[in-house]
């Protein structure tokens, strides 16, 4: 029945992106026309990785942020857990990286700036991505970074011990405490997961890399890396800082923000410290979304506005959301038709 619920709200498209538990197709809202991304779990071959699921939905819940995918919808059934999640027609960034083989310096602190935004503000709200790597960066409409974790594998169940290639594709982000499987900070193994992130960035290669899992395990756990001779001096400081072996000795996030690099914009002037604080108002809601909605539920924009306050995260707080983004974005948001 969950693809009934669906069907009535969602037509369907092709398969873009499936990974462990998950599977993400392309989806289209029929009431706005906007492009969605839907994320089908099947309960049962979660398993006793559910609650891990509905961890996910808690923190996509408290996680509004303009460098962070947005979560529309759930929809639960007895077999399925459907998350209706904002699309990014950009792609990954990965891909992004592939086609330019390497970023200048400018444009990599273009997307840095918005990547160290969006990790600050999850640590903000007391959470850790623990999966930092290019192909969990999308790209939206206006080339902007949005944040995702696709793997559900932020803590396989086999604990740390589990081999991290089987549940987390490749482990050449993955910090040396990480590995080796000891007490970690989430914190501290995601800042060095964006000291590699930076170095992939300016680079198009990665810092430690080998066939052989073990022996790249060896080069993470010894942190010496090529740094080639199109690195400033200021971006090498930069990720030296953030690939020290030793956690304690490693930059932190709250620092990142006021690093002199990122600060730095091509002519030389210091830019603002990052800004990772969200923009999405979610008490005082915008009247002309309110106004649309009003006049397609059929309903006062007073008992719009109520419904949408409980974000019990329906078709009502879909459609806020989805207005707000075309909103954002700039296209009309009439849904009526044309009179
Ligand atoms: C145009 O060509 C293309 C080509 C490729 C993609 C697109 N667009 C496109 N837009 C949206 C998605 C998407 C968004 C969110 C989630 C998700 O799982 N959120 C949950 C989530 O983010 N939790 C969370 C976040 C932060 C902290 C804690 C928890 C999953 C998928 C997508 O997926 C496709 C996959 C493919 C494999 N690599 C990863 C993306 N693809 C477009």
């Amino acid at each position: 029945e969950a693809l009934s619920v669906l069907e009535g709200q969602y037509v369907l498209h092709q398969t873009i992106g499936s990974g462990g538990f998950a599977k993400v197709k392309l989806g289209t809202h029929i009431l706005t026309g906007e492009r969605v991304a839907i994320k089908i779990m099947d309960k049962h071959q979660l398993g006793h990785d559910l609650p891990r699921a509905y961890l996910e939905v808690r923190a996509l819940k408290v996680l509004c942020h303009q460098h962070i995918c947005k979560l529309y919808q759930v929809i639960e059934t007895t077999n399925k857990i459907i998350l209706i999640l904002e699309y990014c027609p950009g792609g990954e960034l990965f891909d992004y990286i592939v086609s330019k083989d390497r970023l200048d310096e400018e444009e990599a602190r273009f997307f840095f700036r918005q990547i160290v935004a969006a990790v600050a503000y999850i640590h903000s709200q007391g959470f850790a991505h623990r999966d930092l790597k290019p192909e969990n960066m999308l790209l939206d409409e206006e080339n902007r970074v949005k944040l995702i974790d696709f793997g559900l594998c932020a803590q396989p169940e086999g604990g740390m011990n589990c081999p991290l290639e089987t549940c987390c594709g490749s482990p050449a982000y993955a910090a040396p405490e990480l590995i080796r499987g000891s007490v970690y900070l989430g914190a501290e193994a995601d800042v060095w997961s964006l000291g590699v992130l930076l170095y992939a960035l300016l680079c198009g290669f990665l810092p430690f890399d080998d066939d052989h899992i073990p022996s790249l395990y060896q080069k993470i756990q010894i942190g010496m890396y090529e740094k080639p001779n199109w690195l400033s001096p200021g971006a090498v400081a930069l990720i030296d800082s953030m690939l020290q072996t030793t956690p304690i000795r490693r930059i932190t996030v709250r620092q990142l923000l006021h690093h002199p690099w990122l600060r730095t914009n091509p002519s030389g002037f210091l830019l603002g410290p990052i800004q990772y604080e969200s923009n999405y108002q979610l008490i005082v809601l915008d009247e002309e979304v309110l106004e649309e909605m009003s006049l397609v539920l059929s309903m006062s924009p007073t008992a719009v506005k109520e419904e949408i306050l409980h974000w019990k995260y329906d078709y009502v707080t879909a459609l806020y959301f989805m207005l707000m983004h075309r909103k954002i974005h700039h296209r009309p948001l009439h849904l009526r038709p044309h009179s």
